[in-house]
């Protein structure tokens, strides 16, 4: 659809803007143009859509140089969305959205068909601009304009479509609305977009490729997952950040870290000083909230959770729906909600195996309670009284940094070590217990290598240890 040759250009001679850019965009791609303020998105986007004017190499719009268009033809194939736009005479919406038919408008009158209206009166629906849409323009909110824009650059039924930050303006839900609906038109339509984007977990959710622009130059013109890896965005963008798979679908999402919290970093040691005890309860309790992957009873996944809660199932538990009854004891003892793992126990809570590891400068914080099976499950109420080794719950603080791999390295090891340590304990399900792998994400980077094998060591003999100890109390 598009096809970008060499491209050099900018607003003097001397001092290009833009230093041999080649790429091509396909018929109905979702074309991310990403890049740092002043790396030259902005001009490029300009050069592409015909507004300014390049010295050289060379831009093929459907396979015709650019330049070779007239103004009316290359306005029925392509549409600008401007990033400001004023307007020099106060028109209402419908008569902004109508000025995008221009182009279709055929002899010297100009006439306004029927096509044209039904074609007004679909952008308008589809960009929630109807309502309004005998509003002068002037008057309506920054979101409300890019809208109407967007409705007017649609009136145009282009092949392909230049956005300039579309979603500038755009609150939560019109940003997803709108990009949803590019989206279903370069599917439905074989529309071409070509955006920038300043929101990268926009373009990563949205686009089919990204260009991610460098002082004018091209950095990498790739497939989303690709352009968005850690090292490179921080190395261009010049800025710390982290990023991590979106929950639900398999794109990368990208997160900066606050100055001010990333300095909250005096080292904390998880230890027993924060360990609560009641009759029924036993709780950590933790100064800060600690990142958390947990198969509790409540908040299960991972999060940030700062309490930590095993509570003695007296058999006032009818277990009907255990994770509602849990939520209910929790608020009932004065437990934040929103910050507290819980889970129950049958055993009495004395028993609980707590001991503390460390091993130069990793430590690991262990709590263990080993007991029969919970009495809500009815078919193992009888057998329950002798089995030894069944509802386990396993919680192992680290004191330092994890990286995703690490705390899954964690959770395979601590596995691995209760079925070590329940091996000739006879054979038992495990249904009901449940494990929790919970950093401080302070002091120590464990990532892979040495400091890695070393939490493992730690992970594996404390587990190991504290599961027997558990077993042999109770
Ligand atoms: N009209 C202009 N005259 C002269 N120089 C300009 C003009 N417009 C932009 N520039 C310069 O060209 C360079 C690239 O600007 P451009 O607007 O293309 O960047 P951008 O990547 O879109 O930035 P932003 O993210 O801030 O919108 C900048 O150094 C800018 O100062």
């Amino acid at each position: 659809m598009l096809t970008v040759t060499e491209l050099i250009g900018g607003y003097t001679k001397n001092m290009p803007v833009l230093k041999n850019l080649s790429f091509e965009v396909a018929r109905g791609e979702l074309f991310g143009i990403l890049g740092p303020n002043g790396s030259g998105k902005t001009t490029l986007l300009q050069m592409m859509s015909g507004i300014l004017t390049y010295h050289s190499g060379e831009i093929l719009l459907k396979g015709k140089r650019l330049q070779d268009y007239r103004t009316k033809e290359l306005a029925r194939v392509s549409a600008v969305l401007p990033q400001h736009s004023t307007q020099a005479f106060s028109y209402t919406v419908k008569e902004t959205v109508s000025l995008g038919r221009y182009a279709h408008q055929k002899g010297l009158l100009q006439s306004w068909s029927m096509e044209d209206e039904e074609v007004v009166q679909r952008v308008m629906k589809q960009t929630g601009t109807t309502p309004f849409q005998h509003l002068p323009f002037d008057q309506l909110s920054g979101g409300e304009r890019q809208r109407v824009l967007l409705a007017q650059s649609l009136a145009q039924e282009p092949e392909i479509l230049f956005l300039d930050e579309p979603t500038n303006h755009l609150d939560l839900s019109y940003q997803k609305e709108l990009l949803d609906l590019m989206k279903s038109w370069t599917k439905e339509r074989d529309l071409t977009v070509v955006s920038i984007f300043h929101d990268l977990n926009l373009a990563s959710l949205y686009c089919d490729r990204l260009l991610l622009l460098d002082k004018g130059r091209i950095q990498i013109n790739d497939k989303p997952n690709e352009v968005l890896k850690r090292e490179r965005v921080q190395a261009v963008y010049q800025t710390d950040i982290e990023n991590y798979p979106h929950p639900n679908v398999p794109k990368s999402q990208l997160f900066i870290v606050p100055a001010h919290l990333a300095k909250e970093q005096e080292t904390l040691v998880i230890n027993e000083q924060y360990i609560e005890k009641k009759d029924d309860w036993l709780a950590l309790k933790s100064p800060i909230p600690l990142k958390t992957i947990s198969l509790g009873m409540t908040e299960i996944g991972n999060g940030w959770y700062q309490t930590f809660v095993n509570c003695h199932n007296k058999r006032t538990f009818d277990c009907s729906d255990p994770q509602k009854e849990m939520i209910e004891y929790l608020s009932a003892h004065g437990f934040n909600r929103s910050e507290t793992i819980g889970m129950i126990t049958n055993v009495d809570l004395k028993t609980a195996a707590v001991r503390f590891y460390q091993e130069d400068n990793i430590s690991i914080f262990i709590v263990v309670t080993a007991g029969k099976r919970n009495f809500h499950d009815p078919h193992h109420v009888v057998q329950s009284e002798k089995v030894i080794g069944s509802n386990i719950h396993t919680w192992v603080f680290v004191n330092g940094c994890l990286t995703e791999e690490a705390f899954i390295q964690c959770l395979v090891t601590a596995t691995e070590a209760k079925v070590k340590a329940l091996y000739g304990y006879g054979e038992e399900t495990m249904t009901e217990d449940s494990i929790l792998i919970a950093a401080s994400q302070r002091g120590t980077d464990i990532r892979h290598g040495e400091s890695m094998e070393s939490l493992r060591k730690l992970v594996s003999s404390g587990v190991y240890e504290c599961i027997l100890l558990a077993i042999q109390n109770e």
